[in-house]
């Protein structure tokens, strides 16, 4: 093991039920059981507290995902594995997340949890996909609203075609690559 620890961002983006908040759970049990800490940042959290009274449109999406990457950099900065599982549909706000950490000096790792819609909605994990076809719900990502694929992202996951702990297998395989553990 090497001195100081460098922290980092790892943010999972992908549409609702794709496996975020459950890869990111793995990701961390594995890390902590090797007495390596991680925090998550759990979107519905955030919501509850930091980003009290945000919707679900545009705007307020980006203003929830910059204030999640202001937290997450704050952490990371200062040593912390920072995993978010936060779906952060545009690609402009998650490359001005990218950017701040880049500025920082911050490493910074994007991982798209690349289940299609399909699966997605049939796991429907909290019953959101049969709500809006239901017509209880409007605006759901991925469905009647903009899910904008990461074009580029450090690793993209098939999450329907293998297990969770398969799929934190490859993120910690990465971050191991990238010198973060
Ligand atoms: N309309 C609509 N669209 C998408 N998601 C919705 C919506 N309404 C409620 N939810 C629930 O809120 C969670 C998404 O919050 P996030 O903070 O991750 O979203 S965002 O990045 O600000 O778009 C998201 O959590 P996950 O299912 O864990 O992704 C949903 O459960
Ligand atoms: N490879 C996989 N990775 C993550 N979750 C998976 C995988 N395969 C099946 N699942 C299941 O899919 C569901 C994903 O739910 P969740 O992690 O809450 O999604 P999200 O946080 O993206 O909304 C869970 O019930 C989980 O057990």
């Amino acid at each position: 093991m090497s001195g100081a620890r460098r922290g980092a961002t790892v943010w999972l983006t992908g549409l609702p039920s794709a496996g975020k908040s459950t890869i990111a759970a793995e990701v961390a049990g594995r890390l902590r059981s090797r007495g390596r800490g991680a925090e998550i940042l759990d979107g519905d959290e955030i919501r509850a507290f930091l980003s009290a009274g945000l919707g679900f449109g545009r705007e307020d999406r980006h203003t929830n995902v910059q204030r999640i990457g202001f937290v997450a950099e704050l952490l990371a900065s200062n040593g912390v594995l920072v995993l978010v599982p936060v779906i952060a549909p545009y690609a402009d706000s998650r490359d001005a997340v990218r950017e701040r950490h880049r500025q920082e000096g911050t490493p910074y790792v994007e991982v798209h949890v690349a289940t299609p819609v399909e699966v997605c909605s049939q796991r429907d994990v909290k019953g959101l996909y049969a709500r809006q076809a239901a017509g209880e719900i409007s605006g759901l990502t991925g469905v009647d609203d903009p899910y904008e694929e990461p074009a580029a992202p450090d690793l993209r996951i098939a999450a329907q075609d293998c297990s969770a702990a398969r799929a934190a297998d490859s993120v910690l395989a990465l971050l191991t690559e990238r010198g973060l553990l």
